[in-house]
């Protein structure tokens, strides 16, 4: 079974070459000031310009406004909305209707009562992301590194494509997946050699660890 690959906070010209090269799915923008991700628009203007077409663009905002998201829309062009903060179902229903774009909620997982709001989410969204819960008084809600432990999706029944992410890496990827039978696999962290600082040959190894676990998926 394919497994989509995302590659998330890339920021410059040569890290997002290296991702599209080496056949990410997705790639991943960062909006959000207080992330060392971050992007201007004037750079994700380019950097949506150079991934325009070969893979999707995918834009990670934290309870953003209409008029934060209207800009990145208009530059970036990204052809999913992952909705990264704790935006209410009615929010992620108006998102949707307003932008006419696919929307990838995220779920911040830590046991599994935090999958109480499950539901709801799915009958809005188009897609969900597991990530792990930040600590208190973390200065951001996920590209953190941290993992959350994936046993809490092993039973889940969703009728709806889902991808996990939290301190995912080369080394663990495969069993995140064998564990939980995520569609798709989603890093930022694992893949830098510092926060934001993405490192070319960990992209390039994080995908073909990835791609290697489709062979002993059967979803
Ligand atoms: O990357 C960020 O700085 C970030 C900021 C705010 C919300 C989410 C963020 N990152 C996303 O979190 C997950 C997990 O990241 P990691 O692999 O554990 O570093 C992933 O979707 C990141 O793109």
């Amino acid at each position: 079974m394919p497994l989509l690959v995302k590659i998330c906070g890339l920021s410059t010209r040569e890290t997002l070459d290296t991702a599209l090269e080496a056949g990410a799915d997705m790639v991943g923008f960062v909006f959000f000031p207080p992330s060392p991700r971050h992007l201007s628009l004037e750079t994700a203007r380019e950097l949506g310009r150079q991934a325009k077409g070969r893979a999707a663009k995918v834009a990670l905002t934290v309870d953003a406004d209409d008029a934060t998201l209207e800009n990145i829309v208009e530059t970036l062009r990204p052809d999913l909305l992952q909705l990264h903060g704790k935006e209410t179902i009615a929010r992620v229903r108006d998102i949707k209707a307003t932008f006419s774009l696919p929307v990838m909620k995220v779920i911040a997982v830590e046991t599994s009562a935090d999958l109480a709001v499950l539901p709801g989410y799915a009958s809005v969204a188009d897609r969900i992301l597991f990530d792990a819960r930040a600590p208190r008084g973390a200065t951001r809600p996920g590209g953190l590194g941290a993992v959350f432990d994936w046993h809490v999706l092993e039973k889940l029944d969703l009728q709806l494509p889902f991808m996990v992410s939290g301190g995912l890496s080369a080394g663990n990827v495969a069993e995140a997946v064998r564990v939980t039978c995520a569609g798709g696999v989603d890093v930022s962290s694992g893949v830098e050699s510092a926060p934001g600082i993405k490192d070319p040959e960990m992209i390039r190894h994080f995908i073909r660890a990835a791609r290697a676990t489709e062979e002993l998926m059967v979803r």
